[in-house]
């Protein structure tokens, strides 16, 4: 029987929700092989991120290597990346096997205000990583730093930033609205024509730990299945939308969203 394949190259999330733990849970989730690169450790919780232990390049590249000379991959999401050298790696070597369908989550600060990529490195994301991407997923801070503006508090604003970062080169430009203040959640998708709007209503929890690395792990997932960008996206937005509707009160502080929520109703509607 074959199979659609999904890699991750991220940070791991000792507690579950986020990284590593939320991508392969949700390849799982949307029926792909999912495959990992380790670029760093975390010892985190609901409560925060304790510690941030950066692999070293030699291991990130041989886990690259192991994963893209034998087995492949229909799709790759990356998240934490944490230095300017880990990503000049990983964008080299998803040149060198051309690798297709890479949907890149420009992670930066964890919720908690944790430092999951270095200042420094902010350069290399935008030169040499935003411009092999098939599809980049910023939140609004993520967005703004990029730009090198202040954060964007509208839906104009952000369509505005959608324009302005497709220039750097991504063939897709998603922004989650999942930061504005009020009104529901609105996510952008740009495709170099037209802006779509993707929009649920705002789910009252305070349980998001892992929402942004779950959508986008979501969309590697449906892109590797061959599904288009726009279908994908919409996919990855009724996925995340379940999974916060059903979040996990795991921890004493901000707890994991539900991975199997999305297959479980659709199991109940047939
Ligand atoms: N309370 C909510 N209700 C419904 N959807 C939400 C809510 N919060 C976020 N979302 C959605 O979740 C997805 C992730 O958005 P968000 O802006 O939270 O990402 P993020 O900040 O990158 O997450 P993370 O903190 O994990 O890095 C988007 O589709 C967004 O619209
Ligand atoms: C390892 C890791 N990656 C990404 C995030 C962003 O949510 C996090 N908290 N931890």
């Amino acid at each position: 029987m074959s199979i659609a394949k999904a890699l991750t190259i991220a940070g791991s999330d000792s507690g579950g929700g986020a990284g590593i733990q939320a991508d392969i849970k949700t390849f799982q989730e949307l029926n792909t092989f999912g495959m990992s690169v380790i670029t760093a450790l975390t010892a985190q919780n609901t409560l925060g991120v304790h510690g941030v232990f950066p692999q070293t390049l030699e291991a990130i590249e041989a886990q690259m290597e192991a994963v893209l000379s034998d087995m492949g991959t229909d799709a790759v999401k990356t998240g934490m990346l944490f230095s300017a050298d880990i990503i000049s790696l990983v964008a080299r070597k998803l040149k060198e096997y051309e690798v297709k369908n890479i949907v890149v989550d420009p992670v930066m600060i964890a919720k908690g205000g944790a430092a999951l990529l270095q200042e420094e490195a902010i350069r290399a994301l935008t030169e040499e990583l935003l411009p092999i991407a098939t599809v980049i997923t910023p939140n609004l801070p993520e967005a703004a730093k990029i730009l090198g503006r202040e954060e964007m508090k509208t839906i104009e604003e952000m369509k505005q930033a959608a324009v302005d970062l497709h220039k750097l080169g991504p063939a897709y430009v998603v922004i989650k609205g999942g930061h504005l203040t009020e009104g529901p959640a609105i996510d952008l998708l740009y495709d170099g024509e037209s802006i779509y709007e993707l929009e649920t209503r705002r789910v009252e929890t305070k349980h998001t730990h892992g929402t942004g690395c779950t959508f986008a792990a979501a969309i590697a997932a449906e892109l590797a299945k061959g599904s288009p960008i726009k279908e994908s996206v919409e996919t990855a937005k009724a996925f995340i939308t379940a999974a916060i509707s059903s979040s996990l009160v795991i921890g004493k502080g901000i707890g994991p969203t539900n991975h199997a929520a999305y297959r479980a109703a659709r199991l109940q509607k047939q």
